[in-house]
């Protein structure tokens, strides 16, 4: 193979960056040049996480430490709000590099709807207009170009590839969606908060931002989108669940006139029939986390629902995976010219 692509990772010492740097380092055209932690700067890789002490790494520095000269592309696992701002930075010196985001700071293309759901200024409205949203399968000839690449939340990721399709295909009513989701405690991140503590996680099923959460945002303006409907609302509710990694949503759809939950399932196999990640279940098998634990993989299928005229949608995916690290890989290959499956190919693990 020519010359590796030099890799950096913003927030390697993160739950997203860390499996960044797992899935990177069996990479056959990648080449880990840089690692940034904030709190952890400064140590080695391995002595925050023993399940990398196999292979060797650089040690985690500073943002402002980093070399940025000595990468060509980046990845940014960081919180909502510190993107935007690095980025730009990187851009002003070396616009060539392509940046791949796994944060919400480019995902929404309109700043005033992002300062309405995330309550902070858009730093970099400027190369806003060029972000691709990093939705692969729905996305891919513009990522080709894009050298800003805003990955999806992993709520989105699982939701918009069940429901994008139906919508645009107007077989479902857009205005008359209600998604029920549910995520492992990964999903919050690894920095310490209450409601992710093991004892007040485990043994529990807890509904959180209930009617408030951001990635109805994300949704709206995807679903939006594809349905011709601008101002969509769709109704979404994440559930905390005691699991590590892994999501599952449910959404309660509409059928248009005409349309059964059969002819769904069918449009959805004919959307995703060649392509390498999206699995539409077969007729009698519902979606579990623990077909794609693990994996790139995205499970879907829709079965009648007891109500005339709706039917329900369940699609499931690894939120580290496909709902971060390995989605954003799979748009490094694509930017790259680079095999999409490459790196990426893992089944998933069970039990
Ligand atoms: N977890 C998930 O399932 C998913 C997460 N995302 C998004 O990806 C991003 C990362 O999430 P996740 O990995 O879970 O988060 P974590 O909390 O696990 O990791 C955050 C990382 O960012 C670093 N960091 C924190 N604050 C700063 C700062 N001010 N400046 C520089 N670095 C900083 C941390 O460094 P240190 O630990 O050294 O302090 C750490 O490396 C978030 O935007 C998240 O919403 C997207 C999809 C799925
Ligand atoms: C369990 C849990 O807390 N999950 C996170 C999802 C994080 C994510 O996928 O996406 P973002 O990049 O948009 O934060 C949440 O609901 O905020």
């Amino acid at each position: 193979m020519a010359d590796k692509i030099r890799i950096g990772v913003l927030g390697a010492s993160g739950y997203t960056g860390a499996d960044l740097v797992r899935l990177a380092a069996r990479h056959p055209a990648m080449e880990i040049a840089v690692l940034t932690a904030n709190s952890h700067a400064g140590k080695p890789m391995r002595d925050v996480f023993q399940h990398l002490s196999h292979i060797e790494l650089p040690d985690l520095v500073t943002i402002e430490d980093a070399p940025w000269n000595e990468v060509d592309a980046v990845f940014c696992g960081l919180p909502h709000g510190t993107t935007q701002a690095i980025t730009k930075e990187i851009f002003e010196k070396h616009p060539q590099t392509k940046i791949i985001d796994m944060s919400a700071d480019f995902r929404l293309r309109d700043p005033a709807v992002y300062k309405e759901w995330y309550g902070l200024d858009h730093m970099a409205t400027d190369i806003q207009g060029e972000a691709v949203y990093g939705l692969t399968e729905l996305y891919r000839d513009a990522i080709r170009e894009a050298r800003l690449i805003a990955c999806p939340g992993c709520y989105p990721t699982a939701v918009l590839l069940a429901l994008v399709p139906l919508a645009k295909a107007a077989m479902i009513d857009a205005s008359d969606i209600v998604i029920d989701a549910k995520s492992g405690v990964s999903g919050a991140g690894r920095s310490l908060k209450e409601n992710t503590l093991f004892c007040e996680a485990g043994e529990g099923l807890s509904p959180y931002a209930v009617g408030k959460h951001r990635h109805m945002a994300e949704i709206e303006q995807e679903i939006g989108t594809a349905a011709g409907v601008p101002d969509l609302r769709v109704n979404f509710t994440p559930h905390l669940i005691p699991m590590s990694r892994g999501e599952l949503c449910t959404s309660y759809v509409r059928l248009a006139d005409g349309a059964s939950a059969r002819d769904l399932r069918h449009h959805l196999l004919e959307t995703y029939a060649g392509e390498p990640f999206v699995t539409v279940a077969d007729e009698d098998v519902l979606p579990r986390t623990q077909m794609v634990r693990g994996s790139n993989y995205v499970v879907v299928n829709v079965v009648p629902d007891r109500i005339p005229g709706r039917a329900i949608v369940i699609s499931t995916l690894d939120n580290l995976v496909k709902g971060s690290a390995g989605q954003a890989i799979q748009n490094f290959n694509v930017a790259y010219g680079i095999d999409e499956t490459t790196g990426i190919e893992q089944l998933p693990l069970f039990p």
